[in-house]
């Protein structure tokens, strides 16, 4: 069987890099529309009610509005990349890892997650959910992304002349992504995020210090690392490093794609400070590879065809 699927905003940066991890994959036949007409209302119309899956890569307005022009009784299931329904009623979240495959497998509609809650949640939820770390603590979170996550505009910017070196933002704490932060790490508070943008085209490191030794369950740094370690056991798109103390963790300008999500506990000689630390591709596991896993979810497909994995 050949699932029809239609990318909106094909040509924008999440777009693209679906396309790429489908080409090639006889599974699935994609409907294009060409340059003049891939904003044109009408056009859009027919070609999101003539898939079996759309996938949505548009601004938050633009995606709302392509979910308005689909006939609810028509068999249109859609993925949406962008950040409009990661908390809306009806939608499931697409993180197959924490919410389970089964589930996305059986939506109608799937909001992909966001690229730094991806790293966030990847760490914090199983910890939560089992008990390990508090629901109510007040939860912090410094992560640095590649410019790409930025999408056309972003990009030009860092690839223009006179370029910053670093960017810092999410001053007015009111960054977009606190509240699916919140709500599938099942957290009482909202997080304290403060992220930063670098002259790298793609990836990002996402990091949760913790004092640990101040929470009443006082957990090891080495129990975090075995519980992830546990959860995530049968996760092939996760990895969970082992006991290791790193120099330095970097970000290379020009790294190669990547779906996987990785996941390191470091923590002080007594086990009383971690720093919980998430290494993805802002386009990978935090966009358009989390996308095709969730479409061969949708279409009953092995859940990690086509993407880029290192054991792949
Ligand atoms: N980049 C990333 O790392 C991640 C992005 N996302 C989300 O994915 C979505 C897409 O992001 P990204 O690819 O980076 O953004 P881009 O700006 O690179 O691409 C967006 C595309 O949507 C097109 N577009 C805008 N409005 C419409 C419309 N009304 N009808 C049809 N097409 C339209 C744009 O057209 P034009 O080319 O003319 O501007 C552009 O090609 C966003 O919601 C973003 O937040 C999520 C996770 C990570
Ligand atoms: C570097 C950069 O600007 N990143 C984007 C987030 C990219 C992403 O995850 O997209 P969603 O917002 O759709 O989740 C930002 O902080 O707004």
């Amino acid at each position: 069987m050949t699932h029809k699927v239609f990318i909106d905003g094909a040509a924008g940066t999440t777009g693209l890099e679906i396309a790429e991890r489908l080409e090639g994959r006889s599974e699935f036949s994609l409907i294009t529309l060409d340059d003049a007409r891939r904003k044109d209302t009408g056009a859009r119309r027919e070609a999101l009610n003539e898939a079996d899956v759309a996938i949505l890569c548009l601004p938050d307005d633009a995606a709302r509005e392509a979910v308005e022009l689909i006939d609810p009784a028509g068999g249109t299931r859609v993925i949406d990349a962008s950040s409009a329904h990661r908390t809306a009623e009806g939608w499931c979240y697409g993180f197959p890892e924490l919410v389970g495959a089964a589930r996305v497998s059986d939506a109608r509609r799937v909001s992909n997650p966001g690229c730094y809650p991806t790293g966030f949640l990847g760490l914090i939820a199983p910890l939560v959910r089992e008990g390990l770390l508090p629901a109510d603590w007040p939860y912090t979170v410094n992560a640095v992304s590649g410019y790409s996550g930025g999408g056309k505009a972003l990009i030009e910017r860092f690839e223009a002349e006179g370029a910053p070196a670093f960017r810092a933002y999410g001053y007015d704490l009111a960054h977009k992504h606190l509240p699916e932060m919140k709500e599938h790490a099942g957290l009482e508070h909202p997080v304290l995020f403060a992220p930063s943008v670098v002259p790298a085209y793609r990836g990002m490191i996402v990091e949760v210090p913790l004092h640990l030794g101040a929470m009443e369950s006082d957990p090891h740094a080495d129990a975090l690392r075995d519980c992830l370690a546990e959860f995530y056991r049968d996760a092939p798109v996760v990895t969970v490093h082992e006991k290791q103390v790193v120099g330095e963790m970097l970000l290379e300008t020009d790294s190669e794609p990547s779906d996987g999500l990785e996941l390191f506990i470091f923590g002080n000689e007594g086990g009383w400070n971690a720093r919980l630390v998430a290494r993805l591709d802002n386009l990978g596991k935090g966009a358009s590879g989390a996308a095709v896993q969730n479409l061969n979810l949708l279409c009953g497909l092995p859940e990690t065809a086509g993407l880029k994995l290192p054991s792949a």
